[in-house]
């Protein structure tokens, strides 16, 4: 059992983020020069969200799309141009201090960690930063140790770490002050499947113990699909979705397959309301376009059925199909 105490715990009740009408302009400079121009960019616009304490959000959107841009303003990095976002009661850049002792922050292409000591006194370092008591550390460490198996690098200096033992010892240095948020970008880039299955496990593992939130980038869906009750869909820089993963599969219309075993190989089934689209040997498989109970019935009418199962859309094929149809040009606010 991951240990739970800390004395900054946001309020249990009311959302630990929210963001009101929040947005951030970049100012570009253009063209040739002596005939540059200025033109504002707005990366994010007009975003309103909230996320509950114990809630594990996902944060998707194509490259470009304004996430960086929001975990920024939400850390308290870049201060918003409009809107609102209090994070823990806070207003982020205004109280950059005070909200890092209720974050935790990990971004997967960048290490918080001290390059040339060994893991350990990195952690020893991260622990005066946030003022843990001494024993409390231990306690903490002791636990994260075993949980991500750090046991046998603590000691190796970070720069001889692999990616994935790296991103281990990050993640430990961002909650050993048992924050109340963690927030993640993109934390299994760069790692192979046992790596990030670790991770993800003990994401699940951290929530479910210590009610961590946590709200995350990435462009891997399987941290999605293994991780994510909820999740939002930024693109262009506004909010295109914001709901629950079955919810997302019934908004974007990509059809279910229905995998009818038959007890003999025949050709191709044709039936009203489906389209075959493979078959091997006595298997079929068909993208529905119509009710499933009416295609099964038909299908059962003139076939012999051993079993059928029916599969929804992966998410990668929902995912870039809303990235595909939510797609409003980016405004250009000013020149
Ligand atoms: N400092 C900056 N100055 C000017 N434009 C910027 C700046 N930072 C980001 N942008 C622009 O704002 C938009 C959103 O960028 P942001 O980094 O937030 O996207 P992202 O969703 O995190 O992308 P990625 O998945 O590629 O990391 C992009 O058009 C980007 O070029």
């Amino acid at each position: 059992m991951i240990s739970n105490e800390n004395t900054n715990r946001a309020p249990e009740r009311g959302p630990i983020i929210e963001a009101v009408g929040l947005g951030r302009d970049y100012v570009r400079s253009e063209g040739p020069f002596l005939r540059r121009t200025r033109r504002r960019i707005a990366a994010v616009e007009d975003v309103t969200f909230t996320v509950r304490p114990g809630e594990i959000v996902g944060y998707l959107g194509p490259n470009g799309a304004g996430k960086s841009s929001t975990m920024k303003m939400l850390t308290g990095i870049l201060t918003p141009t409009s809107g609102t976002v209090r994070v823990a009661g806070m207003e982020p850049s205004r109280h950059r201090t005070r909200l890092a002792r209720e974050i935790g922050v990990v971004f997967g292409q960048r290490t918080t960690l001290w390059w040339d000591l060994p893991l350990r006194e990195s952690l020893t370092l991260t622990r005066h930063l946030y003022r843990v008591p001494a024993d409390l550390h231990a306690e903490r460490l002791a636990e994260l140790t075993e949980l991500l198996e750090l046991g046998p690098f603590l000691d190796t200096p970070v720069r001889q770490l692999s990616l994935g033992q790296r991103m281990r010892g990050d993640l430990t240095a961002a909650l050993l002050h048992a924050p109340s948020l963690l927030v993640l970008d993109e934390p299994t880039i760069g790692l192979d499947v046992v790596s990030k299955s670790t991770i993800r496990e003990f994401l699940l593992r951290i929530n479910a113990e210590r009610g961590t939130t946590i709200l995350i980038t990435t462009h891997d869906l399987g941290d999605v699909e293994r991780l994510c009750d909820r999740v939002m869909v930024i693109d262009h820089g506004r909010l295109a979705f914001d709901g629950g993963l079955s919810e997302l599969r019934a908004t974007v219309p990509t059809p279910r397959v229905l995998v009818v075993d038959l007890a003999a190989p025949v050709p191709e089934i044709e039936v009203e309301g489906a389209r075959t689209v493979r078959v091997e040997g006595p298997r079929q498989w068909l993208e529905l376009a119509d009710n499933p109970a009416q295609v099964i019935e038909r299908v059962a009418r003139d076939h012999e059925v051993v079993d059928l199962t029916l599969r929804e859309p992966d998410i990668e094929t929902v995912v870039s199909a809303l990235y595909r149809g939510a797609a409003p040009e980016r405004g250009a606010l000013a020149s």
